[in-house]
């Protein structure tokens, strides 16, 4: 029997790497019922085949770009907040695949790809996965750095922290358990020593999160640079952990010190870049061989538009230098995805303690957060064209790792020249450490 039939069919086509799909509709006449099954059938088949060929190829495409010492930039998109509900915002920013995001703008949507994209539906345990294997870099004596970037009220700070309570820990609690997790189960190959650092640069001054009150006032803390370009903070304590739960407690007693205020875009927004440093000194038993690896997790505060947030008097000094030391990492990573032969790194306290982090010698991720709502598409599409850019600066990182000839002829310098000098002298010791660590 013939009858007559309209379905829609799919396209596919290739242009220099890039594929699309559409539609076409088409009257078809005299087709009988199973052959338009069939055709049906094969037509699922080839789009299941492009979609997991599509996604093979991002995959493998970012492992090159990962094995070339590109930053990593991951992509998260938070679920829609009440506020934005409540404003009657629509969604204009979905995942469309584990790399790819689409923004709904003016002019049509806009597509960005990312080496991973998380959804609201993501958990934290999902963001965390693949982030595993740079901690295990750290260990091996590697410079990690991991930061969030994205708009005031993004995720960031869940991304990085957690929720209030912890019952869903983000990045930085779940870092500390992998990295003495790691060392637990290598205790019987190497030694340890685990020690760390918490700071907070608010108002354009770096204050360290171990002390509280005056003493946090009087304390002056600068970023310095080793002689290999690592960078260290001086005048800073650094505390020896021994367990995951220390670290833990160490970080809590730096979040209580950090400065949180209500803004009209979140109610509880971080005011200041919160840094910590974690150095793991590991000394293999068998060859004597020491690697140093330092972890650097960043919660940056958010950039924000005064307006927005509602920002006046002490807010408004705080914003304003929020936003100076964000373009000024703006111009770093222009600088270095352009490939301009002067970075500027020291217009703002914030790229200089990044510098080992971006261009350098590093291991870097980046996780750029998004709102899902039309509410905040300026800033969302600001935060996207910014990561993108993140995405084509190259880190060339190498391993700090020394012999046991050198770890001992370090000791020995150590014991006999600069230590005997130090108690002599009435000098600060901790560039003339860092001299003695950075090489001999
Ligand atoms: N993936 C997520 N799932 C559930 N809730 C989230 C998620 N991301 C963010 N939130 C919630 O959204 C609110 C704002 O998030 P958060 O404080 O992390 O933003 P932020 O980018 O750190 O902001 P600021 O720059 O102002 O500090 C918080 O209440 C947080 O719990």
């Amino acid at each position: 029997m013939f009858v007559v039939y309209v379905f829609r069919g799919v396209l596919i086509h290739s242009t220099l790497g890039c594929l699309t799909i559409c539609s076409l509709s088409c009257t078809v006449s005299s087709i009988p019922c199973w052959q338009l099954k069939q055709v049906r059938e094969e037509n699922r088949k080839v789009v299941e085949n492009y979609t997991s060929e599509r996604t093979m190829r991002k995959k493998y495409y970012n492992m090159v770009e990962d094995m070339k010492g590109k930053i990593r930039v991951f992509c998260r998109i938070r679920p829609m907040s009440r506020t934005e509900a409540a404003q009657g915002g629509a969604i204009a920013v979905g995942r469309l695949d584990d790399y790819s995001v689409t923004v709904e703008t003016s002019r049509g949507p806009r597509e960005f790809q990312f080496d991973r994209v998380f959804s609201g539906e993501s958990s934290q345990e999902d963001v965390f996965q693949d982030t595993n294997r740079l901690i295990q870099s750290a260990i091996d004596g590697f410079n990690v750095c991991i930061f969030a970037y994205g708009q005031t009220g993004s995720g960031k700070t869940f991304t990085m922290v957690g929720d209030r309570d912890q019952r869903s820990p983000g990045i930085m609690p779940r870092a500390f358990n992998a990295v003495f997790d790691i060392l637990q189960e290598n205790a019987t190959k190497f030694d340890f020593k685990v020690s760390v650092y918490m700071l907070e640069l608010y108002n354009d001054r770096l204050q360290d999160l171990f002390v509280s009150g005056a003493e946090a006032q009087s304390r002056r803390v600068e970023i310095k640079r080793n002689r290999k370009g690592l960078v260290f903070a001086q005048g800073a304590e650094t505390k020896e952990a021994s367990s995951a739960g220390e670290l833990f407690a160490m970080f809590q007693q730096a979040c209580a010190n950090r400065h949180n205020a209500a803004t009209k875009m979140n109610v509880e927004s971080s005011r200041s870049h919160l840094i910590i440093g974690i150095m793991v000194e590991s000394r293999n038993l068998t060859n004597g061989s020491v690697s140093f690896g330092k972890l650097s997790l960043v919660d940056l505060a958010g950039s924000e538009r005064a307006a927005k947030t509602g920002a006046k008097d002490d807010q408004l000094k705080e914003a304003n230098s929020i936003n100076k030391s964000l373009s000024a990492l703006g111009d770093v990573i222009s600088a270095l995805s352009s490939d301009l032969p002067h970075i500027p790194y020291r217009n703002s306290k914030l790229t200089q303690i990044m510098q080992d982090s971006l261009g350098g010698n590093a291991k870097t991720l980046m996780v750029v957060n998004v709102s899902p709502s039309d509410c905040n598409l300026d800033e969302t599409l600001t935060s996207l064209i910014y990561a993108t850019r993140v995405k084509t600066i190259t880190n060339i990182a190498q391993r700090n790792l020394e012999s046991k000839e050198i770890a001992q002829l370090k000791e020995v310098r150590l014991i006999f020249f600069t230590l005997p000098f130090l108690f002599l002298q009435n000098v600060d010791k901790t560039p003339l450490l860092e001299d003695v660590m950075s090489g001999i």
